[in-house]
């Protein structure tokens, strides 16, 4: 029965309210900014309501029924999350990452999400509940299901952008996996081992340019230092426009810096994704904020650049990405805002994991064992190389380099601990015994994996390129080469990785035959490692700061 006094009355049907809105919508997903300005217009209509109801206090009645509202629903959303009708009830988990989402976007975005999850596994086993309706799985046998062809999970909503839905590009979340599989055979063919020899022209020309900036900066800056990944971020990002623009629109980076933050904007996007991506209502309330406005900026830059390149079509110096995208046809052929879009991936994807990994395996080789690995990589590549300025590197016996690929394999261990969501299909999925109900969000604890003794023996925190090599076995170590998913698999497998591959075993080839380096006096390696973030793009805190000596007898080519 209804109390008899009107405040009463109204109070009790703000608390069901807020129940049954909960009722109403919990499998429903709705855009947080809407929802908060139908609770303001709520509020609003509460409010001259009651004004013209002529109540007292029309003001705190408000006040006092919105918040039961609120309360109500929030007490009934956390109740059904901790209760044994919830679908993922049987997993274990902090009790606030059971509430709420929001314990998992904090660690997110303090980049150490990594390694706070692999706390959780070892307190709470391989299955840990994350969040609401997110499981961080660590096991081995989990990878092929979660990223495999035969369930093709959807991402995760974390990969929604705010853009209208009929514009699709690759990489976000795609509404139906026909489109995903569609638009990356346009990309494919730029990514053949064919298309990619292309690009070995622009990747050296511009790696000869990255030695010669890394002198010109050391030289010009106040301490004889040079920032490296600042150095091997401005050569990623002008190559990565290189192949993507054919020559025809640059960034110039390594030539003028990045006066208007292009990187930054970049690299924001991915945090805000990565981050407040994992309470999605989060990022509809964000792009609201100045907190969005660097990211807004990258899209519009990215896109101004696709658009001129459009323009020049017929200029190109090389067989280019985008010339890929204007020859798609039929009914998947991009829009102009697609491609910009499209663009925009090339660019951050393309520039950010390789240039971050190369300056990660410069910081390991010198830090760890006293600069012994560097030592021998370049022992390795001394032998190979005779002639490196008049001859360009030979991909083929790059390819080939045991101590190279294992540096760059053992960078990518460490430096690569990605979290990547993905939702259940129709009827879940049962994980090494485990019943996964559909709509539950799963991901694989990559980082966990990668430097569990199990998987990579021992020492496995340690940088030991050693342990990729072919007699890794006789010196003594346990590799578990498919506990490594730095490039994911199935249908989302990086497109790149090849031609990342490609880049980063020249990149490091050249700096390794032409300097000889040492961190600058005062950098502290191991508040260095302490300041690395990883919100899918990697942040690092502190400047990587190097001397680099030229060898002797090294001549620079003429560029
Ligand atoms: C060290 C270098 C690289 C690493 C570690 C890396 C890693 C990854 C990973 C883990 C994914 C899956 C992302 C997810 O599902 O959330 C991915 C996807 C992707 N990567 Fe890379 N990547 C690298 C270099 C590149 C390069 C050079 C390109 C060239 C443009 C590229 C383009 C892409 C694209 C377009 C996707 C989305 C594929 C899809 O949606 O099907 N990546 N990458």
């Amino acid at each position: 029965m209804l109390p008899k006094s009107p405040q009463l009355t109204a109070s009790a049907l703000s608390i069901i309210s807020g129940s049954a809105t909960w009722f109403a919508f919990h499998n429903v997903r709705i855009r947080a900014d809407l929802a908060a300005v139908s609770y303001a217009m709520l509020a609003g209509a509460i409010y001259i309501g009651l004004l013209f109801g002529s109540w007292s206090n029309p003001l705190t009645m408000t006040t006092t029924l919105l918040g039961l509202y609120a309360t109500s629903a929030l007490l009934t959303t956390t109740l059904y999350r901790l209760s044994p009708w919830h679908k993922l009830a049987s997993y274990p988990g902090p009790l606030l990452w059971r509430i709420s989402a929001l314990p998992l976007v904090y660690a997110s975005f303090r980049g150490k999400r990594y390694l706070v999850i692999d706390e959780l596994h070892k307190r709470y086993g391989d299955f840990v509940r994350i969040a609401p309706d997110a499981l961080s799985i660590k096991r081995k046998s989990a990878n092929q299901i979660i990223h495999g062809p035969a369930t093709h999970m959807e991402k995760a909503d974390s990969y929604l952008i705010p853009i209208p839905r009929h514009i699709v590009a690759l990489f976000f979340k795609q509404p139906t996996h026909t489109l995903h599989t569609e638009r990356k055979k346009i990309w494919q063919p730029a990514f053949t081992s064919k298309s990619i020899a292309n690009f070995a022209e622009p990747l050296e020309r511009r790696t000869w340019q990255l030695l010669e900036t890394i002198e010109r900066r050391q030289d010009i800056s106040n301490d004889g230092s040079v920032e490296l990944t600042k150095a091997l971020t401005h050569w990623a990002y002008d190559f990565t426009c290189d192949m993507l623009f054919g020559g025809c629109v640059t960034m110039g980076l390594l030539e003028n810096g990045d006066p208007t933050r292009i990187i930054e904007g970049g690299k924001f996007s991915m945090v805000l994704l990565d981050s407040l991506g994992q309470a999605p209502w989060l990022v509809h309330l964000a792009y609201h904020l100045p907190i969005a406005k660097a990211q807004m900026r990258f899209f519009k830059e990215c896109g101004e650049m696709m658009a001129e390149r459009v323009l020049k079509d017929g200029e190109t110096t090389v067989p280019d990405i985008a010339s890929h995208f204007l020859a798609a046809e039929g009914y998947y052929r991009p829009t102009l805002e697609e491609m910009q879009l499209d663009a925009l991936v090339v660019i951050q994807g393309g520039s950010d994991n390789t240039s971050m990994t190369a300056s990660l395996a410069c910081f390991h080789l010198l830090s760890s064992q006293g600069g012994r690995q560097w030592m021998a990589l370049q022992a390795e590549l001394d032998g190979a190389f005779q002639d490196i300025t008049s001859s360009d590197l030979d991909w083929d016996v790059l390819a080939q380099l045991p101590y190279l690929n294992a540096v760059i394999s053992e960078t990518l261990r460490l430096s690569s601990p990605y979290y990547l969501p993905r939702v259940v299909g129709d009827g879940g999925v049962a994980i090494d015994g485990h019943f996964v109900p559909e709509g539950m969000i799963v991901a694989l604890a990559a980082y966990s994996l990668q430097t569990d003794a199990a998987n990579f023996y021992p020492e496995p925190l340690e940088f030991r390129a050693e342990r990729w090599l072919p007699d890794a076995e006789a010196r003594g170590y346990k590799t578990d080469r498919s506990a490594s998913y730095s490039f994911a698999s199935g249908p989302h497998v990086c497109i790149g990785k090849a031609l990342a591959y490609q880049e980063m075993r020249l990149v490091l080839a050249r700096l390794v035959l032409t300097f000889d380096m040492e961190f600058a006096p005062g950098f502290d390696p191991t508040a260095f490692k302490e300041g690395i973030m990883n919100m899918r793009t990697t942040i690092i805190q502190r400047p990587l700061k190097m001397r680099a000596r030229r060898r002797a007898g090294v001549v620079f080519r003429d560029i």
